[in-house]
């Protein structure tokens, strides 16, 4: 684990190309600069080449995405891989609607995502394995997260964050467990997609070893949505507090030190 990619990451300052849903797109775009990377967002096939050129990586959010705009997903996906950008996957929901199912299986052979970051249900889905998949959220199974997450990874080819309680972060050989976060983060509506959009800030500098970026980016996320919310259980230990968690989440991404991270980090 190289902690000390969120310094590299906020003295390059690179650009963050989304693809990204209506939903929690200001809480993507603020945490990718929050961190001290730079966002884009964009839905307009004709712009997609210019935009992929000029981003240090590309993260592809499946949120609520339409027919007309599989076309640009496409695109930018295959441009992401010609010109050799890490392509970071949200398939948000892709264990519990059909369409979904069906759209990202069929792109996923137009192009090749090297990092798929979901929760149990999505990852479960994506490696056809049994799992209830519930909506947004990861549902129940009584499958083991580790097997689930290395058996998307051999599938698809590429890491996997499988996010929860526990991130488990595998290339298909190795599975790291980062053991931070918080409840907290399942009040807040978009924790994933800006852990996704956050691991695609630390591949953007660390590119040729996107294992280590996926890693790294899952346990800055978790270690620092940890820190404020012991911060906020230390002021109130009898009421959780989701909007004011949301907020100092954004100050907190902004000010985390490689120092904090560590004094927290617990990983195997
Ligand atoms: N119960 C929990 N305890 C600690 N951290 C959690 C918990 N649930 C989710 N997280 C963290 O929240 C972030 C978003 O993950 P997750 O909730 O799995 O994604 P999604 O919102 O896509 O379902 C990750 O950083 C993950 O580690
Ligand atoms: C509620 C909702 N509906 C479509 S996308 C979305 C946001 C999903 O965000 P996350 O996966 O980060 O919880
Ligand atoms: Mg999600």
């Amino acid at each position: 684990m190289k902690i000390e990619l969120l310094e590299e990451l906020r003295e390059q300052n690179p650009v963050i190309f989304n693809i990204s849903n209506f939903v929690t797109v200001q809480d993507v775009a603020n945490g990718i600069n929050a961190i001290g990377a730079s966002p884009i967002m964009s839905e307009e096939v004709l712009e997609a080449e210019e935009m992929v050129k000029m981003a240090g990586a590309v993260c592809l959010n499946f949120g609520a995405f339409t027919q007309p705009q599989i076309n640009q997903i496409r695109t930018v996906g295959k441009l992401a891989n010609e010109f050799h950008k890490p392509l970071i996957l949200d398939p948000v929901a892709v264990g519990a609607v059909k369409f979904r199912q069906e759209t990202i299986f069929g792109l996923l052979s137009d192009f090749h995502p090297d990092i798929i970051r979901g929760n149990a249900g999505e990852i479960a889905a994506l490696a056809e394995l049994e799992w209830n998949a519930k909506g947004i959220d990861a549902g129940d199974g009584t499958g083991d997260l580790t097997e689930i997450a290395v058996a998307c990874a051999r599938k698809w080819h590429c890491i996997v964050m499988l996010s929860g309680t526990i991130d488990y972060v595998t290339d298909g050989q190795t599975v790291v467990r980062i053991e931070n976060g918080t409840p907290l983060f399942q009040l807040h509506v978009g924790s994933g997609d800006m852990v996704s959009s956050i691991v695609a800030a630390f591949a953007a500098v660390s590119a040729d070893n996107l294992f280590e970026a996926a890693q790294t980016g899952g346990l800055v996320f978790a270690a620092t949505g940890e820190l404020v919310a012991n911060h906020l259980l230390d002021e109130d230990a009898d009421h959780l507090r989701p909007g004011t968690f949301a907020v100092e989440l954004m100050d907190m991404l902004h000010n985390v030190t490689v120092a904090d991270v560590e004094a927290v980090a617990e990983f195997d």
